[in-house]
């Protein structure tokens, strides 16, 4: 799953935009306030001051000037723009072609592309294409020795000569030898700066390689100077996309997305982790509706259909009447077959709450302990388990084995699990449309 690369956009951005809340048209001073927002994150996270100043200005004149289409609120309004603009920043869906196909990998030093060869090489052979990787690094002495064992693990084809100085031939021969692959990626030395010797060697490698897709690979935590690189690896050699690696770190990500834009490609790929499968499309449209608070239904719908059956999963009646214990038990039971219940609530477009981290950690072990916790019920405790005060949890606790912070645990989910109901409630709107309204 996709971490935030605007992390710090989330938060502010629903906020401003939650404020906006009744009103048919949008005033001056909202756009105002939503701007600030907006500038404040993206600088934070390190987009170029110039490319926020243009967002902002956008996402004002359209504001102001256009009006809502017919039944659409201001908020929605406001949303649909922000959106539309984000998407233009981060690029709309990229395609990444499974056919033959020759790939080069070019980017700063320790940016992690020889970590990306092995993703990339895992991704393809994945898809069912024939994969092979060739060590065009001939300057890093480790450089031979980590990809070859990266392919070793990921299971692909692996070409490089461990004594050779000159990238260019054994590119050459790298090609031959891999001939019979259906996907080639090569694997280039990392230029700590422009030297421009490197450059040279670039644009060679380029010329023989020919290749289909060059892909920069830039490090999410890289700050304001990716415009200058970005741009001069552009002019040597044309790129055609951005891979963004160590989104698992202390991401600021801002950077990556000036990148981007400098260099007028997208996103093509995310890598988030050490890990060869910590690797994805990059996906902008659940990026940004998750980025703001729309909830990423679809995706969540499409896994509760994979992976349920439709009776496993009755929303509707979890919003009516009372909630019991059992109840909780089966829903919790349910939600958590789609995935980790942090990763589903940060789905859902369930309001202004926030559920605190540790109570989201749901395990097959918890659901069991639960199941033992709730044998030692009595009826009347499982059906309103607010009649379970503190003597009765310590019996609860003894009879089942477990100890009284595990019973209260449980009696914290029902608490929760109801507070969630109770909101959803309150929009009055069945589970189907309100997914409708939410979901695009
Ligand atoms: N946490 C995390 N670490 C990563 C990721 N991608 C790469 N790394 C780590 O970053 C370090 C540098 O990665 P490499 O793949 O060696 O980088 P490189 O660009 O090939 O390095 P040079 O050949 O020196 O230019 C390694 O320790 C990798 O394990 C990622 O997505 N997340």
């Amino acid at each position: 799953m996709i971490i935030l690369v605007l992390d710090n956009l989330g938060g502010s951005l629903k906020k401003s935009i939650r404020n906006i809340v009744g009103k048919g048209r949008i005033s001056e001073k909202d756009v105002k306030e939503l701007n600030k927002e907006i500038q404040r994150a993206l600088l934070k996270s390190d987009v170029d001051v110039r490319m926020v100043k243009a967002l902002t200005d956008r996402i004002k004149k359209r504001a102001l000037d256009e009006k809502p289409p017919k039944g659409a609120s201001a908020r929605e309004h406001i949303i649909n723009i922000v959106y539309d603009e984000l998407v233009n920043i981060v690029g709309k869906g990229t395609e990444i072609p499974v056919e033959e196909q020759d790939i080069m990998l070019v980017g700063l030093q320790g940016s992690g592309k020889t970590t990306t060869a092995a993703k990339l090489a895992y991704y393809f052979k994945n898809k069912g294409l024939k994969t092979g990787v060739i060590c065009a690094d001939t300057h890093r002495p480790g450089a031979y020795s980590q990809l070859k064992k990266l392919c070793g693990e990921v299971n692909c084809l692996f070409y490089g000569e461990q004594e050779s100085e000159d990238a260019v031939s054994v590119v050459k021969n790298g090609l031959k030898e891999l001939n019979k692959t259906e996907v080639r990626i090569v694997d280039t030395a990392g230029r700590h700066s422009l030297e421009s010797d490197l450059i040279t060697e670039m644009e060679e490698i380029e010329e023989t390689v020919g290749a289909d897709r060059t892909y920069l690979v830039i490090d999410a935590s890289i700050g304001k100077g990716v415009k200058k690189q970005a741009n001069a690896f552009n002019d040597a050699i044309g790129i055609d996309g951005v891979i963004i690696t160590k989104l698992d770190g202390t991401a600021k990500g801002g950077g990556a997305l000036t990148a981007v834009s400098e260099t007028d490609t997208k996103i093509a790929f995310i890598g988030s982790g050490e890990k060869y499968e910590e690797f994805e499309e990059f996906d902008p449209d659940s990026f940004i509706s998750r980025l703001l608070g729309m909830g990423d239904i679809q995706k969540l719908m499409h896994r509760a259909e994979e992976r349920l059956d439709p009776e496993d999963m009755d929303m509707e009646s979890m919003m009516k009447g009372d909630l019991t214990l059992k109840d909780v038990y089966q829903q919790l039971e349910s939600i958590t077959k789609l995935g980790p219940l942090k990763q589903i609530m940060s789905m859902l477009p369930t309001g202004p709450q926030k559920l605190p981290d540790d109570a989201l950690d749901i395990t097959k072990e918890k659901m069991e302990k639960f199941r033992i916790i709730m044998d030692s019920m009595t009826d009347e405790e499982l059906e309103k388990p607010q009649v379970i005060g503190s003597s009765r949890v310590k019996r609860i606790a003894r009879g089942s084995g477990t100890s009284r912070e595990e019973v209260n645990e449980l009696l914290k989910y029902h608490k929760m699990m109801k507070k969630l109901m109770k909101n959803m409630r309150g929009k009055r709107l069945p589970m189907n449309k309100m997914m409708k309204k939410f979901g695009r």
